[in-house]
């Protein structure tokens, strides 16, 4: 694990020491957009660099999946274990044969100054970032090749737009992000915080996924997608590598009934690796669990039973 400074790369954990032992997320820098002058909408040129481990990246490998721009938009993977050079290609990418991810963000800008992380959208013909932020990578994914794949499926339609945001900004902070609050803590009162937020949005969701079927209804938007990652994976390695352990997800009657039927939603179930997911959270983080030992469990296979709720409209 480690980070950028003006291109040279430095293996360094998280600094929690200015911020009372709270981990602080540092923001995206790339911000560019599909669909502009200088990023037109072309097949085969733009390129995706993914975790299958990472529940950011998850969010871009299922919109790509459900937009099916398989074809056109193609991906390279790291190993989940992101040790002293932060994230590793295994094979070496196919573009410049580059072994580390920090490669690429120094073939962007070789003074790049900042974390080396994934999702990374990659333009083939000018070399360079386009966007690592995977919330607008979904956005443009869901809306710019439809002309070219003639799939006109809309994750973010115009009427939902309010309430879509609304749910992203409550479940960023107090669940995407908020599981990391819990498991980087490094002071007691940082991470009761976040547990405190964390179960208490938990209870809210549960709660509303009883009377409806998915976060805006009977349709599935991008914000059940964004939360949808980061459930998948709370009971493998949140619940016990982050200490976010009050409750499992499956104690949830509605919140892991509605996280089965958004896993058995047309094949969304092949984006989602287990033995990475666990292999990289727990080999990974030498911090937190010295010994690196994986655990054996827990057994999901409840995830493959069919769901009870309605299965998920799409809006087109
Ligand atoms: N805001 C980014 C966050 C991406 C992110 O933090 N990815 C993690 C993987 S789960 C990463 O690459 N971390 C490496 C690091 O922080 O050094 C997004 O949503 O795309």
């Amino acid at each position: 694990m480690g980070l950028l400074v003006e291109g040279q790369w430095q293996d360094q954990w998280y600094d929690t020491s200015k911020s009372s032992g709270r981990f602080i997320r540092e923001s995206a820098q790339f911000h560019d957009a599909l669909g502009t002058v200088s990023f037109p909408v072309e097949p085969h040129r733009y390129h995706l660099y993914v975790s299958y481990a990472c529940p950011w990246a998850h969010r871009t490998l299922i919109m790509r999946h459900l937009k099916g721009l398989e074809p056109l938009i193609g991906v390279t993977s790291v190993i989940p274990e992101m040790l002293e050079h932060g994230w590793v290609y295994n094979p070496p990418e196919p573009h410049y044969g580059y072994h580390y991810h920090h490669q690429l963000y120094t073939q962007h800008d070789p003074l790049y100054s900042g974390r080396v992380t994934v999702p990374v959208l990659w333009d083939t013909q000018q070399h360079c970032i386009v966007n690592n932020e995977s919330s607008e990578i979904i956005r443009q994914f869901n809306r710019c090749f439809n002309a070219l794949t003639e799939n006109h499926e809309d994750y973010y339609p115009a009427a939902l737009q309010e309430e879509i945001e609304q749910w992203n900004q409550q479940i960023y902070h107090a669940i995407n992000n908020g599981v990391y609050r819990c498991g980087f803590a490094t002071s007691q009162s940082a991470y009761e915080e976040a547990c405190q937020t964390l179960f208490s949005m938990l209870d809210q969701l549960e709660q509303h996924l009883s009377h409806h079927a998915y976060l805006t209804g009977n349709y599935l938007t991008e914000a059940d997608i964004r939360l949808f990652t980061t459930l998948i994976r709370f009971d493998a390695v949140y619940f016990g590598h982050f200490k976010c352990n009050q409750k499992q997800l499956c104690d949830y009657p509605n919140l892991w009934d509605y996280t089965k039927s958004i896993y058995q939603f047309r094949d969304i179930a092949q984006t989602v690796q287990f033995d990475q997911i666990k292999t990289h959270y727990y080999y990974s983080h030498g911090q937190i669990n010295p010994s690196r030992i994986v655990p054996l469990g827990p057994d999901l296979s409840d995830l493959q039973i069919p769901a009870k709720r309605p299965q998920a409209k799409v809006m087109c």
